[in-house]
Formats: structure tokens, C-alpha cells, sequence
């Protein structure tokens, strides 16, 4: 726990000196009145305030092939984890009040929430009156800064937009007019046209941000009663003087901005229609876009790609929230969740995109500008003036000089042989050099982008086609509407690609027409050496942009290649698979044919019982006894054998007790049939050694102690295994193919199954052994032992 706490303390101050990752905080809100009415269990559980486990509700259906591998509970990790009972105050406090500090100090801060529809987003950023949520409390606390000396004088304007359905809409005002962004290197992204309010105390920000809020598009759902269908940005932009800066004056510039996202949502969920679903494609799209963004940042940060292609241009959200992905900002992200059953699939997403956003580094710098207009500084100014002033009488004086000598005397000649147009002959070259340099760099990195598209293009494609497999082969309902959906969102994903391949083709056919205008320019010039020189570098270029379209045109067969090789690979397996079918099906229609008794395979780790006759009396009869190396009885004389054998051979059988056994009544563990194996404690290997497992071979045993790795026997523990294997596949291949064996008698395992008996083992349901009767056999017994008798006795009784 204190390790914990040390490292939190660390990674805070890590992201107050702007060098840090984003901060990402998960937190759980408790169950409502509707879940708590039909949910059994909360699948989130909470451990050391960091660690979240998320517990599958459905990971037991077997049936559902989306969930055959998926593990039956997820473990994240984040920097704070907040549970059901969390006040607002300890969030404020954890994710953003340390932060307030460093607006007012010059450093972009951003925090948002992510979250699916219903999972207390709006309740975390804007709270109710009871429980206000982290904007009020945190632009109470700004202004509470910003009446400290060190930022007096301190400028708040605040904006207030929603983006809803790719429009953006000013919340301050009831005029109903879409907004556009314009990007800018010294102010970075900004809204253009927006309200922007000075305010000077809190209660003017808290009073616009009710103005915005009842502005903002607010719907009911299935999923919220008051379901925001906008994504929310308040931003106060901070200038402030800073007057801890000594004699030099530091104007700071920042931005706070507070985002509140509309809620990821399953049109499944919330069955919405019309307008809504409208609504419901913008936000998913968006949010789909924010979550590729996440993505792509947090791939390029571990990769450490430099320059990484992020799609931010895609919706107007990520657009707006790009300085604070991917550059200069410190940001928090609060992902909400809720622990119902019902939005398990929900939270599932929201916690992997918050874990991929944890990867994410932005780099904070301070916004200041130096202003130069000091008291200090007005020596230095002054001193400058005058001395410009100086040389300008100077040069006043001189030309007054000059007037009275005569204009003809000034060298014509000398003004014709000035460099000039060779100096400028050369800036034009250098120019155009550097612009068709430029414009090669640009083409050639336009196409490897658009060879970048069109993979991914591919990827998603290939998704959908295996994602509508899976749709066609599922019967349950529910789960081709979840496919359905995943299809739906892989397409987005596709066509989101496909804008921007579209976007990009349109820019290189902008970078070819400039291609074209270059060369124009290079025609015009009349010296012929230039001319040469920037033709050569114009072809050069050209080779240059050959190059990489060879390149990827080879990257293009290769990948062709693989998923040709891939799809061969499938059609060879599905066509073994089809001849092994065709081929078990023949062997099993060949012994069905067949008369007699029915052959059935001999079941591995079926223990079949043994089986009663009449009156609760119990038979085993074992099998290939000669074989068993380990059990040194004599084999049991089978009853299908004496009555098969005429007369005499049976009397020299059974005279011979120690060359055979009758099968015996099973009465007390000592007279148990050979088949009973003692204990493993009490079992010894062919070593002398006492082993605890034994694999059975069938024909006689080998022995190997499992649990201590050891090799009781000489041979292998594989080899044991194959030969086993082997073993089996024959058994299998001698029933298939209808070879009779040794006693014709159908077998399980180790035991027979007696003739008029049902075998018990759910495995081989309703499988009869038609041989003889038994009564018949009864009664042939019967007349053997009156002939036993009178030979022997009461010596060698057959026991029924
Ligand atoms: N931590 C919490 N404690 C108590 N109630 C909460 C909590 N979080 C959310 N709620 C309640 O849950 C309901 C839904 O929350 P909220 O409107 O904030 O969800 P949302 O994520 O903003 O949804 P949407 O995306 O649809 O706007 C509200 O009635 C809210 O009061």
C-alpha cells in the first residue's frame, strides 16, 4: 500500500512538470434501483484503490463461441480506482485540483470522461446540487487561486460548445448556428466564431455554466433517463501576469478545459429509433474515432514511432481534443463504469480503451510570452532610438552633400552590373530546388499512407467476412445480434478508413498538379545549366517516387502471397477433414451391415461396472490375461469357451486349476477378478519401485510415477503414450473394419459385456449384447456341472 502511495505521489508530481503520461482514473458508480431489482452480483470488484477485476457473468456457456477463450475475469491496473462510495470531493481532489495550480502557471490541462450511456459521466463532471461534480468545484477553485497575489490580475474567458451530430453548437447563446475549428500554430486548435465570456467572479462562470447546461441536448433513453446526446467542452482560457518573475514580466496563456463525453451505447441496449439511433451512430462514431486516436497514440508510444499517423481529423471531437491526446497538455481521463451484469459488455470496452490510454505521453510545455515593454528594458530602448536617430541625421546631412553635385555623375553602369538578377536567379533555383525536394517528400509519403490505408482496409474487411462467418453458423438469437454488431462496427471502422484514403488521393492529385506547376517554372528559366540542374533534380524525384511505388507494389504481392498460402492451408485442411468424415462414416455403415453382435470401440477412461445376472449376483470376466506382465494369475477360463469346446477338452481345462480360472463370484475383496487393480500406494512398478499412476497399455503394463517425473520403467513416458495410442487406433480400426475378435464378444475397456445385458455407460446408450440368453446358458450350466459332478464332486463346481 505504501509502496502504492509513493508511487502515485511520483507520477503526480511527474505529470505537474508536464513529462508524464495521461492520467487515467476509472470509477465505478453503484447500482440503480433497476439493476439492483434484476442482477444477481456486481461483475467489478475493487482492490488497493489501483487494481479492477471484471468478472464475466457469461464465461460458463459453452455454447457461445465468442467466449470459448475468454477468461473468466480480467485484471486492470490504473492509477486510481474509485469505488461506488467515492464522494465527489475525493475525484476532485485525485484527478484534477492538483492540476489547477499548473493552469494558472501556463500549462494546457484537460479533463474528460469516457464512458458507456448511463455510467455517471454527467454525475462526475457537473454533479447535482447536492453533489456537485468536478467543473463547479474546479472553477471555484481557480478563482480562489487567482485572487493570491502571485495571479492577480488574472483574465478567465469562458466558452461553452457541444458537439451534437458532427455540428458544433455554442451553449451560451439560444442561437442555433454551427461552428467550425480552425487550426492555428501560435493558438493551436480553436473554435471559430464562439462565445467567449469575461467573467470576473465564480458566481458569473457558475450562472453561464447552468445557461450552457440547460442548452445542452438531452434526451431520456432506455439507458438514461437523462441521457446527454453531446459531448460537452467548457473551456477557460486563462491569461494571467505573473509577477514572481522578477523584473522581466511573463504573460501566461492556458486553456482548462472540462469535457463531459455522450455515452458510448449499444443501439441494442437503449432501442432506440428515428432520430436517436441518428444521434447514437454521430456519438458512437466520434467516440470510435477517439478510441482509434487512443489506439494509434499508444501503439506509436510503444513502438516509438516518430511522426505517427493519428486519424484526429476524422470527427470534430478528436479534432478539438487533439492538443490534448497528443501534444502540449497535461490530461486526466475519468472513465465511468457500472458493475451491472447487464452492462458487462460495456464496461468491458470502457476498461481496455482506459488501459491503452495509459500508455499515452503527452508533453506539457509552459505557455508564456516574454513581454519586452519593462521599465527596465526603456533604458535600452531608448539608447537604441537614439542612436537610429544619430545615424539618420547623419544620412540626412550626407544626401544635403550630395544635392549639389550632379546627378549625371552617379555610375549608370554600376546600377546595370549589380548582382541582383544573379542573386536572384539563385534564391529562384534554391526555391524551386527546395519545393520539387518537398513535394517528392510529400507524394512518396502520401503513398506509403495510402498503402498504410489500404491494409488496414483489409484487415477490417477480412474481420467482417470472418465475423459474418461466425453470424451464419450461431443459431442463438442473441448472439447474431452482438455479431451483427461487431460487423456493424468493423464496417464504420473500414469506411472511416476509406474517408480518409479518399481525402488523401484527393491531396496527391493536389501534389501532382503543383508537380506540373513546378516544372512550368523551371522552363521559364533561361539559364540552361540551372535549367539542367533542376531537370536532374526533377528526375531524380521522379526515380525517387518509382521507387517506393515498386516497393509497395511488392509489399502488395507478397501480402497477396501470404493470404492466398493462408486460404490453400484452409481448403487442404477442410478437404482432409471431409475424407477422414467419409471415411469414418463407410467404416461405420460397414459395421452396421454387419450381423451379429454390435462392434463398439473400446472407450478410454470408461469404467464399465460390472454386470448383474439374476438375484444380484456379480460377474467380471477378463480379458487378454496372458498378456497382463504384472498380475501373474492364470487367465479366466471364458464360459463361451467351455461351451464351444467339446466335452473332454473342457474336462482337461477345468482339471487344470492352475493353467486356468473360472470366472468367480465376487464376494470379498480377496476373491475379487483379476481385473481389480490395488491402490497406486500398494502398486509396484516392474523396478520394485511403488508408483502412484500406471498407464494401461492393454496388452501388459507399463508403469511410470507421473507426479515425480520419474521413469519406473525403461521406456519413455511419449513413447509409453504413442505406443498406447497406437494401441488404441488399432482397437478402434480391428472393430470398424469388422474383424471378429478373440471371443467375438463386445468389450468395454477391460471388461466383456455378457450376453443379454445392457451396457450401463451413458456412452454406448441401449447397447445389447444379443448372444445367447442367459437362461439358456443357465440351463447349459446346470447340465455341465451335473456332469462336473459326477466326474469330481463338489471339487469344481461352475458357480452361476
Ligand atoms: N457515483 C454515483 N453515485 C450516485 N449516482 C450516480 C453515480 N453515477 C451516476 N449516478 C446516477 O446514474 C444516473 C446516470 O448517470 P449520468 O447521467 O451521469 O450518466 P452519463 O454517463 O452521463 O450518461 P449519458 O452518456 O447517457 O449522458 C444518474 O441518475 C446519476 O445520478
Amino acid at each position: 500500500m505504501h509502496q502504492f502511495e509513493n508511487e502515485t505521489k511520483k507520477f503526480l508530481e511527474e505529470l505537474k512538470n508536464g513529462s508524464s503520461n495521461i492520467l487515467v482514473a476509472i470509477r465505478v458508480r453503484p447500482l440503480n434501483q433497476k439493476e439492483r431489482s434484476v442482477s444477481e452480483f456486481e461483475t467489478i470488484r475493487i482492490l488497493d484503490g489501483k487494481m479492477i477485476v471484471l468478472m464475466d457473468p457469461e464465461s460458463e456457456r459453452e455454447d457461445d463461441l465468442l467466449r470459448k477463450n475468454r477468461l473468466k475475469e480480467t485484471n486492470f491496473a490504473f492509477d486510481f480506482v474509485f469505488d461506488q462510495w467515492t464522494p465527489q470531493q475525493k475525484i476532485y481532489e485525485n484527478t484534477t485540483e492538483f492540476l489547477l495550480e499548473g493552469v494558472l502557471e501556463g500549462f494546457n490541462t484537460t479533463v474528460f470522461c469516457y464512458g458507456a450511456t448511463g455510467s455517471g459521466k454527467t454525475f462526475t463532471m457537473i454533479g447535482t446540487q447536492q453533489e456537485t461534480g468536478l467543473m463547479p468545484r474546479a472553477l471555484q477553485s481557480l478563482f480562489n487561486y487567482s485572487e493570491s497575489d502571485r495571479f492577480k490580475d488574472t483574465q478567465f474567458k469562458v466558452s461553452y460548445v457541444e458537439i451534437y451530430n458532427e455540428n458544433i453548437r455554442d451553449l451560451l447563446t439560444s442561437e442555433d448556428k454551427n461552428l467550425e475549428i480552425r487550426e492555428d500554430k501560435n493558438n493551436g486548435i480553436q473554435i471559430s466564431g464562439v462565445i467567449e465570456i469575461d467573467v470576473k467572479t465564480v458566481n458569473e462562470v457558475l450562472s453561464l455554466l447552468k445557461v450552457g447546461n440547460r442548452n445542452r441536448s438531452k434526451e431520456a433513453t432506455d439507458a438514461n433517463k437523462e441521457s446527454s446526446r453531446s459531448h460537452a467542452i467548457l473551456q477557460i482560457q486563462v491569461e494571467c501576469k505573473d509577477k514572481a518573475a522578477g523584473l522581466q514580466e511573463q504573460i501566461i496563456q492556458s486553456k482548462f478545459s472540462l469535457v463531459d463525453l455522450a455515452g458510448s451505447e449499444r443501439a441494442a441496449n437503449t432501442n432506440n429509433r428515428g432520430l436517436r439511433m441518428v444521434e447514437g451512430a454521430n456519438i458512437n462514431k466520434s467516440l470510435l474515432v477517439l478510441g482509434n486516436c487512443i489506439q494509434s497514440l499508444s501503439e506509436a508510444n510503444e513502438k516509438g514511432i516518430k511522426n505517427p499517423f493519428i486519424p484526429f481529423r476524422n470527427s470534430k471531437l478528436t479534432r478539438l481534443l487533439k492538443d490534448s491526446l497528443g501534444g502540449n497538455c497535461r490530461t486526466v481521463m475519468i472513465s465511468n463504469v457500472t458493475p451491472s451484469v447487464s452492462s458487462f459488455e460495456e464496461t468491458y470496452n470502457t476498461l481496455v480503451y482506459a488501459n491503452r490510454a495509459k500508455n499515452i505521453k503527452t508533453v506539457a510545455n509552459r505557455n508564456v510570452l516574454v513581454a519586452q515593454n519593462h521599465i527596465s528594458n526603456y533604458a535600452l530602448l531608448i539608447q537604441n532610438l537614439r542612436q537610429e536617430n544619430e545615424e539618420l541625421k547623419l544620412l540626412i546631412q550626407q544626401q544635403q552633400l550630395n544635392s549639389f553635385t550632379p546627378q549625371t555623375k552617379l555610375p549608370i553602369i554600376n546600377q546595370k552590373t549589380t548582382p541582383v538578377p544573379q542573386l536572384s536567379l539563385k534564391q529562384q533555383v534554391n526555391e524551386l530546388e527546395t519545393t520539387i525536394n518537398q513535394n517528392v517528400s510529400d507524394i512518396v509519403e502520401a503513398k506509403n499512407k495510402l498503402y498504410d490505408l489500404e491494409q488496414q482496409q483489409n484487415h477490417y474487411q477480412q474481420n467482417i467476412t470472418f465475423l459474418q462467418i461466425q453470424k451464419g453458423r450461431t443459431q442463438d438469437k442473441f448472439d447474431q445480434m452482438k455479431l451483427l454488431e461487431k460487423i456493424d462496427n468493423a464496417k464504420t471502422q473500414k469506411a472511416i478508413f476509406k474517408q480518409c484514403e479518399d481525402d488523401l488521393k484527393q491531396q496527391l492529385l493536389e501534389y501532382d498538379i503543383r508537380k506540373v506547376d513546378i516544372s512550368k517554372q523551371v522552363l521559364q528559366i533561361q539559364d540552361t545549366n540551372q535549367k539542367n540542374y533542376l531537370q536532374g533534380i526533377i528526375k531524380q524525384g521522379e526515380l525517387k517516387i518509382e521507387n517506393v511505388e515498386l516497393q509497395i507494389q511488392e509489399k502488395r504481392r507478397r501480402y497477396q502471397e501470404t493470404i492466398q498460402d493462408d486460404q490453400v492451408r484452409q481448403l487442404r485442411t477442410q478437404i482432409h477433414q471431409q475424407q477422414q468424415a467419409k471415411q469414418i462414416q463407410s467404416a461405420k455403415s460397414k459395421s452396421s451391415q454387419q450381423n451379429g453382435p454390435k462392434k463398439v470401440p473400446s472407450l478410454p477412461g470408461v469404467d464399465s461396472p460390472y454386470y448383474s445376472i439374476t438375484g444380484g449376483q456379480t460377474y467380471a470376466v477378463q480379458r487378454h490375461q496372458k498378456q497382463k506382465s504384472h498380475l501373474k494369475l492364470p487367465p479366466v477360463l471364458q464360459i463361451g469357451q467351455l461351451q464351444k469346446s467339446p466335452k473332454t477338452q473342457n474336462q482337461s481345462l477345468i482339471s487344470n486349476p492352475l493353467k486356468y480360472r473360472m470366472a468367480q463370484r465376487y464376494t470379498t475383496r480377496f476373491n475379487r477378478p483379476p481385473s481389480y487393480r490395488p491402490p497406486s500406494s500398494s502398486r509396484k512398478s516392474a523396478l520394485g519401485k511403488y508408483i502412484n499412476r500406471s498407464l494401461d497399455l492393454g496388452s501388459g503394463r507399463e508403469s511410470v510415477n507421473k507426479s515425480s517425473g520419474d521413469l519406473q520403467n525403461s521406456v519413455s513416458l511419449r513413447k509409453l503414450k504413442k505406443l498406447h495410442q497406437n494401441y488404441q487406433n488399432q482397437r478402434f480400426e480391428r472393430v470398424m473394419s469388422g474383424k471378429k475378435n478373440q471371443n467375438s464378444m463386445p468389450y468395454f475397456g477391460s471388461k466383456i459385456l455378457l450376453p443379454g445385458m445392457v451396457h450401463k455407460s451413458p456412452y454406448v446408450k441401449n447397447f445389447q449384447n444379443n448372444y445367447e440368453p442367459i437362461e439358456i446358458k443357465k440351463e447349459r450350466l446346470k447340465m455341465l456341472n451335473i456332469n462336473l459332478k459326477a466326474q469330481y464332486g463338489d471339487k469344481f463346481l461352475l458357480q452361476n
